[in-house]
């Protein structure tokens, strides 16, 4: 019943409920339309006010539907509400006309509206319960009210189209269904590559670079910080012990460099042996606290010889007037802190400071 009554919202052409939506409106709407012709020439031409009331409750219904998919995107109940209209129509339908002419060829449209519409498992069961109905009826138009122009052979007919037509209808659905969730599947699969660093896992530069301006151009009065991270002297790492055992310090790291920040910062790998956490709504003296937690987190005993250590720039929004500017203030921060001495955290704003100082000095 909840997911009945759940809206679901438009969204691209692989949600598998964009071309039921479809389906539901154009027959809604072209429902509407007829319904009401054929009042008005109920009413007015053949003078039957009982067929032109009939044809009046069947618009507002089809009307009413049109307002729950499109107004309130009760796509679940709507698709139920119509499969079971369509059927109660067709029996009416079937009963009113009894065998006087081929009135239960409308059957053959009932297994595509309730697959397409319900999926292939209750579509399977609706079908099941409708088509038993329509033999029923058959049945009883054949043999009880002998039908001038039906026949056992017509009625057997009909029962073996029934069968096969289900058996296909399911097929169809159930192939249409697994050729979606297999898209759906790849996409977000590309997705994921397209936005991954192949080695760490984390985030590649593209996808911090489209992040980094797309927050940029969001932000409110709270300001981004960003820190960028370069392992120390990774150089000889490599040198010393390859380029595969190089490999495995940078995953090491990756590893701990993500489970050090919260939730909602952005981690990624910037390129070489360099990192860059985005981290919004955060103030500078807040991501200078943030760096140097993550310094000391990312200080690791590899081996015997080796622990890591990190220089970290620290660059924010307040200051900038482009997110290029926030990179190139947080790269000066990162070079002074190399020149510092390595393994530590240098804000830019006292990294402009100790500069100015040094050229006061000079002069
Ligand atoms: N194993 C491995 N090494 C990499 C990768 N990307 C970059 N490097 C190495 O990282 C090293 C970076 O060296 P440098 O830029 O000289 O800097 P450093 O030795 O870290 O020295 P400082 O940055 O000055 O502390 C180079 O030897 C690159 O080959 C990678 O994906 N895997």
């Amino acid at each position: 019943m909840k997911k009945l009554l759940r809206p679901t919202y438009i969204s691209g052409k692989l949600d598998p409920n964009y071309r039921r939506r479809q389906l539901l409106e154009v027959c809604l709407v072209i429902g509407v339309i007829a319904l009401l012709l054929l009042a008005i020439l109920n009413l007015f031409l053949f003078d039957a006010l009982d067929l032109a009331t009939l044809d009046a409750v069947g618009a507002s219904i089809a009307a009413s539907l049109w307002y729950l998919l499109k107004k309130r995107h009760l796509i679940e109940l709507v698709s139920w509400l119509f499969t079971l209209m369509i059927g109660l129509l067709i029996t009416t339908f079937l009963s009113l006309a009894a065998g006087n002419n081929n009135g239960y060829l409308w059957t053959a449209l009932f297994p595509p509206f309730a697959f397409f519409l319900l999926g292939k498992n209750k579509g399977l069961w609706v079908t099941v319960v409708f088509f038993s109905i329509f033999t029923l009826q058959l049945y009883d138009t054949i043999f009880v009210q002998q039908a001038p122009h039906l026949t056992l052979g017509a009625f057997l007919n009909t029962i073996e189209v029934f069968v096969i037509s289900i058996l296909l209808y399911r097929f169809y659905e159930k192939t249409r269904t697994e050729a979606n969730q297999l898209l759906h599947e790849q996409s977000i699969r590309l997705d994921k590559m397209a936005k991954t660093d192949k080695l760490t896992q984390l985030f590649n530069r593209q996808y911090l670079d489209s992040t980094l301006f797309s927050l940029y151009k969001e932000r409110r009065s709270l300001p981004i910080s960003i820190l960028l991270l370069d392992v120390d002297l990774f150089k000889r790492i490599n040198d010393e012990y390859g380029h595969l055992f190089g490999d495995e310090v940078l995953i090491k790291l990756a590893q701990r460099l993500s489970e050090s920040v919260r939730g909602y910062d952005v981690v990624g790998r910037w390129g070489g042996e360099e990192f860059l956490i985005i981290a919004p709504n955060t103030s500078h003296l807040d991501a200078v606290e943030l760096a140097e937690r993550i310094r000391k987190r990312l200080n690791i005993k590899v081996n015997d010889a080796v622990t890591t250590s990190v220089s970290i720039g620290v660059s924010s929004t307040d200051r900038v007037k482009s997110p290029e500017e926030l990179i190139s203030q947080a790269d000066r921060a990162l070079y002074q802190a190399k020149s510092n001495g390595r393994n530590r955290v240098q804000s830019f704003v006292s990294a402009v400071e100790s500069e100015s100082r040094k050229v006061n000095n000079t002069v």
